[in-house]
C-alpha cells in the first residue's frame, strides 16, 4: 500500500518547499489539476528533476485527445498520469497505448462516474494501471466521501491497482486501509497541517502496520 501526496493549491517553489519536508513519508508526489492549469507541465519537470528518486503523477485529468496528452505529460517527466473515467473508451485505449509506449502508467479517476461498479469493471478490461474512487472537493463540502465506493471496486477489479482520493485524514484512515487500496491519496490531511512532516510520518505508520478500524 503506497502513499501519494497530492499537492493542489501551491507553485512550484513551496511545492519543493512541501516535498523537501516529508519526502521521506511518501512514495508518490502528485502535481494536482490546480498546479498544472495554472504552472504547466514545467511544474513536472521540475518537481522530477528535483526529486528523481519520487514517483510523480501528472493529476492532468485528460477527457481528450488522450494518447497526446499522456505523451506530453511522460515526457514532461511523469511516471504517473490521470485520465477521467468518463472519458469515451476511445480516449481510454489511446492513453493506455501511449503510457504503455512511454513505459509509464495510467490512474483512471472515478470522479462523477454514477455507476461506478459497471465502469471500473470495463476499465479494468481496457487496461488501466490504477483505478482511483475520489470524491472531490465540492462534494466534500457535502459531506461525502468513497469509502462504500472503494469496497465496491474491490470485488470487482481483477488486473487494476486500486486507489483512493479526496478528504482523507489521519482519523479517517484505518477505514480506508481496512480496505485495503493499493495506493492511499492524501492532499489537505497533510498539507493544512502545521507540521507537515509529523503527520506525514504518522500517516505512513499506520499504513506501513496496517491498522484498520
Ligand atoms: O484531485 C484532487 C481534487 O480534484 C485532490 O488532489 C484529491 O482530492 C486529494 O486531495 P484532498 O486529500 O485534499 O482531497
Amino acid at each position: 500500500m503506497k502513499l501519494q501526496l497530492a499537492l493542489d493549491l501551491v507553485n512550484i517553489p513551496q511545492a519543493i518547499e512541501l516535498i523537501k519536508e516529508v519526502e521521506e513519508h511518501i512514495d508518490i508526489v502528485e502535481l494536482g489539476t490546480p498546479v498544472i492549469n495554472k504552472e504547466g507541465l514545467k511544474a513536472v519537470e521540475e518537481i522530477k528533476t528535483t526529486f528523481p528518486n519520487l514517483e510523480v503523477l501528472a493529476d492532468v485529468k485528460i477527457m481528450d485527445a488522450a494518447g497526446h496528452e499522456v505523451t506530453q505529460a511522460s515526457t514532461a517527466g511523469a511516471d504517473i498520469v490521470t485520465i477521467l473515467g468518463q472519458a469515451e473508451d476511445a480516449s481510454i485505449k489511446g492513453a493506455v497505448e501511449a503510457a504503455k509506449q512511454q513505459g509509464k502508467q495510467l490512474l483512471v479517476d472515478m470522479i462523477a462516474v454514477k455507476d461506478v461498479k459497471t465502469r471500473a469493471a470495463e476499465l479494468d478490461k481496457l487496461g488501466a494501471d490504477y483505478i482511483c474512487v475520489h470524491t472531490g472537493y465540492d462534494l466534500q463540502a457535502e459531506g461525502k466521501d468513497s469509502f462504500e465506493d472503494l469496497r465496491a471496486i474491490k470485488d470487482i477489479v481483477k488486473n487494476a491497482k486500486t486507489a483512493i482520493a479526496g478528504g482523507i485524514k489521519l482519523e479517517t484512515l484505518p477505514e480506508v486501509i481496512q480496505a485495503q487500496p493499493d495506493l492511499i491519496i492524501v492532499g489537505g490531511g497533510i498539507t493544512s497541517k502545521d507540521d507537515k512532516k509529523s503527520e506525514a510520518a504518522q500517516i505512513q505508520k499506520l499504513i506501513k502496520e496496517g491498522v484498520t478500524a
